[in-house]
């Protein structure tokens, strides 16, 4: 009697497990919570199979099951939930095969046990170290989305994120934030007389220079050909303007020294803040740009901010016109 209400007992419970994949199938499309899902099919599943393994009626080949819990685990929770869930489905298997068999010594055989576990743990540590080897190939990838292949800079994408993290921080700190579009100055010629490698070698350098003069809270980014964006966090626009000037100042007072050639360029600077200049990204670009055209319109090697037309730094543009000398 005991025995047929053991086998019923599984069956309703197989059954209702087929039920509640097809809910969990219906809901994978919905979620926003992948791994939450994920557990709550899991952790009834592996139930399900704990509950059939402790059956007097099931043999001893159910235990067989067990492999699938160390790779679906990794799979669908990753490497620290798959390997914890593991631990625990594997580790109450043992007891569940413990307390089955250990009166029967035919089945307790120290080899056939010594393969079962070593088997589990070979599974169990393939699965992990593939996890770990995917979480990093997608770090990867995720990083690579975010620079700029050549100067190894944040790209657009990275500035927006950033934007979206620093706006919220100023709004909430009650902090200013401030934004500048970089333009290099005839760049064009720079190209035109010694070739695209040394003009990709300039964006180089001059991408350096000014990221050697910014903070390391502040961004750098490489938004266009020879476009850069900065954010200056906890900086208002007055502060910003001064910090514009010393970049203009560094990129064209360290040009780059090649062999035989030493590349001179300038740049010119718009500035804008988060709030006198609008909240979105948009808008704080669309502001820095239109000052920035101001300041190419204007002579360029310069800053152009709300209130301020812009000075040239103290070098002669007369040279830079020429893109560089040697
Ligand atoms: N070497 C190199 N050149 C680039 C890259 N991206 C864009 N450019 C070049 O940058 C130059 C930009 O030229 P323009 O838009 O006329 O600007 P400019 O010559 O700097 O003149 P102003 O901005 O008006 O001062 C073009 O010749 C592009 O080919 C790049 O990744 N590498």
């Amino acid at each position: 009697m005991t025995i047929k209400l053991g086998a019923a007992l599984l069956v309703f419970a197989n059954l209702a497990m087929v039920l509640y994949s097809v809910v969990v199938l219906f809901l994978l499309r919905r979620t926003d919570n992948l791994t939450r899902l994920s557990l709550a099919y899991l952790f009834p599943f592996f139930s399900v199979m704990i509950l059939a393994f402790q059956l007097p009626e099931t043999s001893i080949t159910i235990f067989g099951w067990v492999f699938l819990v160390p790779i679906l685990s990794h799979l669908l929770l990753g490497r620290l939930r798959g390997l914890i869930l593991s631990l625990f489905f594997m580790g109450l298997t043992a007891i569940v095969f413990w307390l089955k068999y250990h009166q029967t010594p035919e089945l307790m055989q120290m080899r056939s046990i010594a393969n079962m576990v070593v088997l589990s743990f070979c599974i169990l540590a393939c699965s992990h170290a593939y996890e770990i080897s995917r979480e990093r190939s997608e770090l990867q990838l995720l990083q690579s989305a975010h620079r700029d292949y050549l100067t190894g800079l944040t790209n657009r994408m990275g500035l927006n994120e950033f934007f979206l993290r620093e706006s919220k921080r100023a709004h909430r700190e009650n902090w200013p934030l401030s934004y500048l579009a970089v333009d290099l100055d005839y760049f064009k010629q720079v190209n035109d007389q010694y070739g695209h490698g040394v003009g990709d070698e300039t964006l180089t350098h001059v991408a350096k220079v000014m990221k050697d003069r910014l903070r390391a809270t502040d961004l750098l980014a490489r938004i266009g050909g020879e476009e850069f964006g900065i954010f200056l966090i906890k900086t208002s626009a007055n502060e910003a303007h001064q910090v514009a000037h010393s970049l203009c100042h560094a990129v064209i007072s360290k040009p780059l020294k090649l062999k035989d050639i030493e590349v001179k360029v300038s740049v010119s600077i718009g500035v804008a803040e988060l709030g006198p200049d609008g909240d979105s990204l948009q808008s704080l670009m669309s502001a820095a740009d239109r000052r920035l055209y101001h300041a190419k319109d204007h002579g360029r090697n310069q800053v152009v901010g709300a209130t301020s037309l812009g000075a040239k730094t103290s070098e002669s543009l007369d040279e830079l016109q020429t893109g560089a000398r040697t």
